[in-house]
């Protein structure tokens, strides 16, 4: 069973395919040779129970998480295929080890950039507008504070950093010259019209994710997608979508009074854990690089149940587990 504790470098043996990457929270796969899956270009994903704050993949997993995360994406995906967004998705039929946590996907040639999209003002975007009143370049009114709403949603790219690095912002400009220069993309393909066709689905997705979320009681602050070329050079949806490892999340009710305090936003997700490692009961100094305590069970308990809600919440559905 794929468990939350299994460091990344003890990914799981999954009969019929070989592991190609380890990602904080993820696994990837190719298809072994052997397999039936052998002569298609496709990968398959694997969310594990691992959680990841401050920059470390805490101990123990949350149990289910990766099931929960998985199962949410697929919703988002099948709704945002309703409204004509394609995506990479090729089937759910996966080994047992990793049934309801994995998806069959089809290999893309992956945009070198994390596609984010703001509509909120809080982490490393509100840190830039606090230093120049921009974002990656973006112009924003004065007077904004931690989670105010922004006049209308801005994309901010970021580089895909390697392993262990921080993304970087980059500018829609560097975007455009980064595409451009992108070698892995198709030579059919214009960087800076790719770019631009990124930002405009990126943005258009976000629109109606933030609408349905807003319905549900949940504000969706900010999402960061993944987009890849398929064969013909149409443009992708990829990676996992509008979970609470790719996106902030907040509940509605409590945002308007932080604002107002100029408190920050309440994690949906990843509160509780936030909580108890910065408390006294921890006995984990953040600013010492130290590895983080194992979380105690009732945090893993609470931790899971906000997995379970939020799917509820946006969903509208309950999850068998
Ligand atoms: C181990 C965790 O890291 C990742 O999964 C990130 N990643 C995604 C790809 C990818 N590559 C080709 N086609 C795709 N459809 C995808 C997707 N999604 C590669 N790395």
């Amino acid at each position: 069973v794929v468990s939350g504790s299994a460091p990344a470098e003890t990914a799981p043996e999954l009969p019929g395919w070989i592991h190609v990457n380890s990602g904080k929270v993820r696994e990837l796969y190719r298809p072994a040779p052997d397999s039936p899956w052998a002569d298609q270009s496709v990968l398959l994903m694997v969310a594990t129970d691992r959680i990841s704050a401050y920059d470390h993949v805490l101990e123990p997993g949350i149990p289910d998480k990766g099931i929960i995360l998985n199962q949410l994406s697929l919703w988002w995906f099948n709704k945002l295929a309703e409204a004509g967004i394609p995506n990479h998705v090729v089937s759910t039929e996966v080994p047992e080890q990793v049934a309801g946590r994995a998806i069959i996907v089809q290999e893309l040639d992956m945009v070198p950039a994390e596609a984010i999209v703001r509509g909120y003002l809080t982490g490393s975007g509100l840190a830039e507008y606090r230093e120049t009143g921009t974002v990656t370049g973006i112009e924003l009114p004065a007077g904004l504070t931690d989670g105010s709403r922004l006049p209308s949603p801005i994309f901010t790219p970021s580089t895909k950093a390697e392993q262990g690095d921080h993304d970087e912002n980059i500018s829609f400009a560097q975007l455009q010259e980064r595409l451009g220069a992108a070698c892995t993309l198709q030579a059919s393909t214009d960087g800076a019209d790719l770019a631009r066709r990124v930002r405009e689905l990126a943005l258009n997705i976000y629109t109606l994710a933030e609408e349905t979320a807003r319905e549900a009681g949940v504000i969706l602050a900010d999402t960061k997608f993944e987009f890849g070329l398929d064969a013909d050079g149409i443009l992708v949806l990829a990676d996992e979508v509008l979970t609470p490892d790719s996106s902030r999340f907040w509940p509605a009710e409590e945002w308007e009074r932080h604002v107002a305090q100029g408190k920050p936003q309440p994690s949906f997700d990843k509160q509780y854990v936030r909580n108890w490692l910065t408390s006294e009961a921890s006995g984990w100094d953040r600013a010492s690089g130290q590895v983080p305590p194992a979380l105690p069970s009732e945090v893993v308990a609470a931790t899971r149940e906000r997995y379970l809600d939020a799917y509820r919440r946006l969903t509208g559905s309950d999850l068998q587990l």
